[in-house]
């Protein structure tokens, strides 16, 4: 970032290329350069994929629509065939590199050290001690998952946090950096500073609150017959949780609209959980798989940068739209910014 000089730039390209790199380390053992041209062929791909399925989300909301015909909805239809197409397109460019990597893994495989994700699997297809009938390809769609599903959350979170740090410049320039200034001196963040930093923590609680990431969180089922607010809902009926709307309802949250991470502080001004009205990771057995992880990076990119950086809206440019774009995630419109080195 400070090779930008300040100038404005959109910092999505860096954010994704440094998140995916962490999924990479623990998933395939080896991280990429920020210009490799393998490792931005993938990211293209993943970035069209997430793009492509919000046309697939009328299906999940609207299921019956699979058995319409095709003709009486001809327009609709056709913009799915070809959303599928290019989801499997780009999908099995993704799933080329993976099946080269363990292809390598294979390779070279020490069964005394196994070195990451990729390494661990291969060692359990052979003893298949914890897990019956393990197959390569299970394996490799288990990496895709890892990828996918950790690499978009987390680095769209960061660049919404970027976002309303530089439309929050108050909050950005007197608040974290007193307590970040405060707490961890001259170098950078580290975990152990996490539980100390409870405005920086706040600060992330409450962007993942006013931009739920993955709005509809993922579809799940009832396995059993429920009445929730009046409505039966048989079983085996498919139900996908509204987090975007519980995380906006001023039932909950007064003045939803308003970026406050007071919000999450209590009067002692320390982190507070409110479970039962904020679940950006979902909930229950098939809640996010990654979400220690992904709050680990989060914390540590976000005080990272704002330690290094002041983030602003470029001179004379409006400031960036808090709308978002709905898809299988809630990403931000393309924003630029400034980071001028503190
Ligand atoms: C800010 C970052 C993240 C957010 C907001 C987020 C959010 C979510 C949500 C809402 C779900 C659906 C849960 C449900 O259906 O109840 C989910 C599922 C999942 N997430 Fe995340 N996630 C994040 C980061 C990560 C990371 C870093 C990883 C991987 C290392 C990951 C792996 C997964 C997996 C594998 C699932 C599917 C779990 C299952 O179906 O059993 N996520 N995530």
């Amino acid at each position: 970032m400070a090779g930008y000089d300040e100038k404005p730039y959109d910092v999505s390209n860096d954010v994704s290329v440094a998140v995916a790199n962490v999924i990479c380390g623990m998933a395939l053992g080896k991280r990429y350069l920020y210009e490799d041209k393998t490792f931005r062929e993938i990211l293209d791909a993943m970035d069209k994929v997430f793009a492509e399925l919000r046309c697939g989300q009328i299906f999940s909301v609207f299921p019956f629509l699979r058995f319409v015909p095709g003709i009486l909805f001809s327009g609709l239809f056709s913009t799915v065939n070809r959303t599928c197409k290019e989801v499997l397109e780009q999908n099995s460019k993704i799933q080329r590199v993976l099946w080269n990597e363990i292809a390598r893994h294979r390779e070279n495989l020490d069964r005394e050290n196994p070195r990451d994700f990729i390494d661990t699997c291969l060692l359990e297809m052979e003893l298949q001690e914890k897990v019956d009938g393990l197959t390569e390809e299970n394996v490799m769609y288990m990496a895709q998952d890892l990828f996918f599903a950790g690499t978009e959350t987390s680095s769209t979170t960061l660049q919404w946090s970027l976002l309303f740090m530089t439309l929050n410049p108050k909050i950005q320039n007197k608040v974290l950096a007193i307590e970040l200034d405060a707490v961890v001196g001259e170098g950078l963040a580290a975990l152990s500073h996490r539980s100390q930093l409870p405005y920086v923590n706040a600060c992330l609680l409450e962007v993942m609150r006013i931009r739920t990431i993955v709005p509809l969180s993922g579809p799940h089922a009832t396995t059993e017959a429920v009445k929730v607010q009046g409505y039966d809902i048989p079983e085996g009926t498919q139900v996908l949780p509204n987090l975007y709307s519980l995380h906006m309802d001023p039932a909950y949250w007064p003045d939803p609209d308003r970026f406050d991470p007071g919000r999450f502080l209590d009067a002692e001004g320390n982190v507070i959980n409110k479970p039962e009205s904020f679940m950006p990771f979902g909930g229950g057995r098939r809640g996010c798989l990654g979400e220690q992880l992904a709050k680990m990076e989060l914390f540590l990119f976000f005080s990272t940068l704002l330690k290094s950086f002041t983030f602003t809206t470029p001179g004379g440019a409006p400031p960036p739209s808090t709308e978002g774009v709905f898809g299988l995630t809630l990403t931000p419109h393309p924003f630029k910014l400034c980071a001028i080195p503190r």
